[in-house]
């Protein structure tokens, strides 16, 4: 059993294909806890995004409703974006992001303590996302996008951009509440 990791990790699922087409396993607990799946599933969600360049994000739930997150990428591609908010940590407010497509196969494991979001690199793009804990509107939190303290190099113009997300404070006036 691999040892969980400390941080976000690059999930790649394997189609069985055949002449019907192809099968992939999307979640599979066992296996995801070898990473850090921290328990059952709480909740699966499904979100299109129409326009490339369209930005999501980036949100995270308030302590004790921290949430890990699977983010499964169905059609399309997107930079998705991990942000480690962990007070104490080392690498606090620095990122990882990585392409995923439905192409690749690819999923992104967001733990708990990190702040999630994504740009679209195609248009019509779905996610699916694996919650292991509950949505909790009143532990909503976000960061801004366009932080200057993330320094996150969005690759493309933002087109769609949520009125919230846009609201965000900046973590120099008090935007983090992890
Ligand atoms: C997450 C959630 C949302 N909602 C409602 C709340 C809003 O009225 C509406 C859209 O929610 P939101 O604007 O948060 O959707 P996104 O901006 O796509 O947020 C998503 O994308 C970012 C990148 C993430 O990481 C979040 O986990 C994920 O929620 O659905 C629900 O009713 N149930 C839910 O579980």
């Amino acid at each position: 059993m691999p040892q969980a990791a400390a941080g976000p990790v690059l999930v790649r699922r394997s189609p069985h294909r055949d002449a019907r087409g192809a099968f992939a396993r999307i979640f599979c607990a066992e296996a995801l806890a070898g990473i850090g799946w921290p328990g059952p599933v709480a909740q699966i969600n499904h979100s299109l995004t129409a326009r490339r360049g369209s930005v999501r994000g980036l949100h995270y739930q308030k302590p004790p409703h921290a949430e890990a997150k699977l983010v499964v990428c169905i059609r399309g591609a997107v930079l998705d974006v991990a942000v480690d908010i962990r007070p104490g940590s080392p690498t606090r407010h620095r990122h990882v992001a990585a392409e995923l497509s439905a192409e690749a196969g690819t999923a992104l494991y967001v733990p708990e303590g990190f702040a999630h979001g994504f740009q679209t690199l195609t248009d019509d793009v779905e996610l699916i996302y694996v919650h292991s804990a509950p949505y909790t509107p009143a532990a909503e939190a976000g960061l801004r996008h366009d932080d200057p303290a993330l320094g996150i190099a969005w690759p493309l113009a933002v087109a769609d951009l949520s009125e919230r997300d846009a609201s965000f404070p900046l973590i120099e006036q008090g935007g983090l509440q992890a």
